[in-house]
């Protein structure tokens, strides 16, 4: 086996393009969106809101290719698995990929549909409404995971979205078993308290069976548990799983690891746009876990990335994070 350092930080999830653009709360009423939360929408719906956005901008986005681009930024060698078709938002998405530094190992898939694409509303208030056609993507499957790649993983990140099909859930349970096998550290971010719902059983099997470490936002952690104490779903999940990770959007986050809990704080800002912040928390909190680092140290190095990413627009990094971190003590 080769040494920690040197084995990948592997994350599976959607392959998704964003198409951001800003627009007030009334253009939100006008178009039926629901503001701050990821709506999957129909191809049809899809092309009508990419036409009506103004001044609109492309970027890689989903959000574990968030995080794994977030940590080849770091420096960690890293690879995103996702499925893309062969189109023109699919080869632009693999590329921008791999000319960051991360490698995107799967081809195009033979699909008729195609690549996917996030149509993402922000609001002067720095929140983001994402209108998600889901395409390609969302068909990822055992065919498209390679074992052997996941046993050289360090790290596995897998996207609860994914877990929305009987494929995914499949591919996930293949991926953290090799990735096991090979003495590496599986985990998943649950993504979304609605697929948390639609999905709790297999979730729970899935944390309190094969993952290291599991990372989720308040709502998605109590949608889990079916509870409204937070205290009682973490208590839950840590004697199931040896670390977990709660956000709490501008309240501090909690991490609770090696019998620790510790309170990450965050500051209160007006961001300039939210999209990827869960994901940038979850890429400093893994460069933590990569470097040895404890609960509070895991927390501070998320909450310091995704800090940096709602500071933006965009939800991956443009600030060089190593530099930002080694000033905060946290590299
Ligand atoms: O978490 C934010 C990401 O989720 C959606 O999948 C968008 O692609 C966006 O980049």
């Amino acid at each position: 086996m080769t040494p920690t350092e040197a084995r990948p930080v592997i994350g599976i999830g959607n392959a998704v393009m964003d198409v951001i653009s800003a627009c007030d709360d009334a253009f939100l009423d006008h178009m039926s969106i629901e503001k701050g939360i990821m709506q999957l929408v129909e191809r049809e719906r899809a092309e009508r809101l990419f036409a009506a956005m103004d001044g609109r901008t492309e970027a890689p986005g989903g959000s574990v290719g968030n995080t794994i681009a977030g940590l080849g930024a770091l420096g960690l060698p890293t690879a995103f698995v996702g499925r893309v078709a062969r189109d023109g938002v699919g080869t632009r998405y693999a590329a921008s990929i791999e000319t960051a530094g991360t490698a995107f190992p799967n081809p195009p898939a033979e699909t008729a549909l195609p690549s996917s694409r996030s149509m993402i509303f922000v609001t002067p208030d720095g929140e983001r409404s994402m209108n998600t056609y889901l395409g390609a993507s969302a068909d990822l499957g055992p065919p498209d995971v390679d074992l052997a790649l996941m046993g050289r993983a360090s790290i596995l990140l897998l996207e609860g979205y994914l877990f929305d099909k009987e494929p995914g859930k499949q591919a996930f349970r293949a991926a953290a078993k090799a990735c096991a096998q090979g003495g590496g550290r599986a985990g998943v971010t649950l993504s979304d308290p609605f697929c948390v719902d639609r999905h709790r059983g297999d979730f729970r099997a899935l944390i309190e069976g094969p993952m290291n470490f599991a990372i989720g936002n308040r709502e998605e952690w109590l949608a889990l548990y079916e509870t409204d104490d937070l205290d009682e779903a973490l208590a839950l999940a840590s004697a199931a799983c040896a670390v977990v990770a709660c956000t709490r959007s501008s309240d501090s986050v909690i991490v609770l690891a090696g019998g620790t809990r510790a309170e990450a704080p965050v500051e209160r800002v007006v961001p300039v746009d939210a999209t990827g912040a869960g994901d940038q928390f979850a890429a400093g909190f893994l460069y933590g876990m990569a470097r040895g680092a404890g609960a509070e140290v895991m927390g501070r190095t998320g909450v310091a990335c995704a800090a940096e990413v709602i500071g933006h627009v965009g939800p991956r990094p443009e600030m060089d994070m190593r530099a930002r971190l080694a000033e905060l003590g946290l590299a």
